[in-house]
Parts: C-alpha cells; structure tokens; sequence
C-alpha cells in the first residue's frame, strides 16, 4: 500500500512530515509519496519556483526511509489536477496496488469541488489528517460519502485499490507554509516550524522575503 501526498509545499513544514510519518507508520505504507503541485488549480500560484520547492522537499526528508519525492506533476504543463496524477501513478505501479491519497481536513472539506472526485475516489483511497483550526464537522454531500464509503481501518483499504474513507489520528500542529512565508518576509526566524535543512536551503536563496540578521549562525549552525 502506497501513501501519494499531494501539496504546494511552499515551503514543506513539519506539519506535512510529522502526520506523514504517523500514516506511514500507522497504515503500514511502504512508502508515501510527496507529489509537489504545478500549476495551482485551486489556489493563487506558490511564490517558489518549482525547482525551489523541489529541492526543499528533497531536503526535509532525505535519510527518511519510506519517503520519495515524486516530481511527476512538476513534469506535466497545465492545470495539477489530481485525478490526471492518479491515473498516471495507475499506468506505473498498476491498477491492483491499494493507493492511499492522504489530505489534510481542509483540503478534504473542498474535495467534492475537485475536477472529477467521484473517480478519484474510484483510484485511490482518501486518508484525512486532521488539523488545527479546520473543523472535522462537513457538509451533508461529504456526509452522504462518508456513511457510504467511510473505513474504520488500514485491513480494509489493504483489500482493495481505492474506494473508501479513512480519518487517521496525526499529532495536531498548527504550522502553515503561510505562517511560515509571513514570518520570514516579516524578518522573523520560522526555526523550529520546519526542517533545518529546509530553513538553510531558504535563507541562501533569499525565499519569501529578506533573510533574519545573523541568519548564517542560526541556520544549521554554520
Ligand atoms: N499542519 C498540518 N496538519 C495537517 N495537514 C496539513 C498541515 N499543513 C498542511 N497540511 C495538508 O498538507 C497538504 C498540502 O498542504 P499545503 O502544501 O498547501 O500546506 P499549507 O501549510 O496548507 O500551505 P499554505 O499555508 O500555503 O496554504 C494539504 O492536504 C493540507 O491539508
Ligand atoms: O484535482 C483537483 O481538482 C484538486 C483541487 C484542489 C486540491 N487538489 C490537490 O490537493 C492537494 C492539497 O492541496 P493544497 O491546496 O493543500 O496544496 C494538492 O496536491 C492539490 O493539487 C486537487
């Protein structure tokens, strides 16, 4: 069972790698699958470059057994949908492989609003991770989804490639990239709210905004 998780990450936080741990280790995954969006169907344009992000991402997990940076929507022009990404991991690892698409509970709420949900659904199994601020309560279509393709646990969505519902348990922390993004073009330190290697690699390319001062010494010590 794979996990394929999907964001801007602009830049990637330990609010993405911590729950993504928690489901590689809870469901049993044997690997989840970091997919960087882009081209933004859903939202304004991220501020890095494609490669920036890229290079961060490979950054934060580098060493992590289990974690894999796929740059195959960053390889395809027009619109990121997800579906057209399904589809194209369907052609690779074969249409048997049980494949877990892990969102987040905000990304989860808009999901009936994605380019065709219903086969999206049909290619892969969803797996919500809760989150800060974002309540679990949805509207009655997600409701009428849920009751009918809801999973209480990982045996299940191991017995077939896609089709059901999971909420998974992930430590709750309140990180955005947006937060990160403000503090940095404000001239604050976003340490601590992302990998160092991530924090090192954004303060040498100048990302977001100006560089904190004295931001060599703090930034991997170096
Ligand atoms: N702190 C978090 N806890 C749980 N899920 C998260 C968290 N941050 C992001 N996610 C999920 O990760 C996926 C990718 O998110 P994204 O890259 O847009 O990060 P973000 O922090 O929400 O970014 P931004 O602030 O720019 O909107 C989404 O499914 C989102 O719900
Ligand atoms: O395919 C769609 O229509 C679609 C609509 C909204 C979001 N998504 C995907 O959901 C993932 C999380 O999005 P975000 O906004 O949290 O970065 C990311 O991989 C997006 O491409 C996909």
């Amino acid at each position: 069972m794979i996990g394929i998780y999907g964001g801007t990450f602009d830049p990637i936080h330990f609010g993405h790698l911590r729950p993504a741990l928690e489901v590689l280790q809870g469901l049993g995954l044997e690997q989840v699958r970091f997919v960087p969006l882009n081209v933004a169907v859903h939202r304004p344009q991220p501020i890095a470059s494609a490669p920036m992000r890229l290079a961060m991402l490979k950054a934060a997990i580098r060493g992590q057994p289990g974690f894999v940076a796929d740059p195959r929507e960053l390889q395809r022009e027009g619109g990121s949908y997800t579906y057209d990404t399904l589809l194209s991991l369907r052609r690779d690892l074969g249409s048997s492989c049980p494949l877990c698409l892990m969102i987040g509970a905000d990304a989860y709420h808009g999901f009936l609003d994605w380019y065709r949900p219903l086969e999206v659904l049909e290619l892969a199994h969803l797996v919500v991770m809760r989150r800060p601020g974002h309540d679990a309560a949805t509207g009655p279509a997600l409701r009428k989804l849920y009751l009918e393709r809801g999973s209480d646990g990982p045996v299940e969505l191991e017995s077939a490639p896609g089709g059901r519902i999971l909420f998974q348990q992930v430590s709750q922390l309140e990180i955005s990239s947006t937060r990160i993004r403000d503090l940095v073009t404000r001239g604050l330190s976003p340490h601590y709210l992302l990998p160092e290697a991530v924090w090192e690699l954004m303060a040498r390319e100048g990302l977001y905004g100006p560089v904190v001062s004295g931001a060599s010494s703090t930034v991997g010590g170096s």
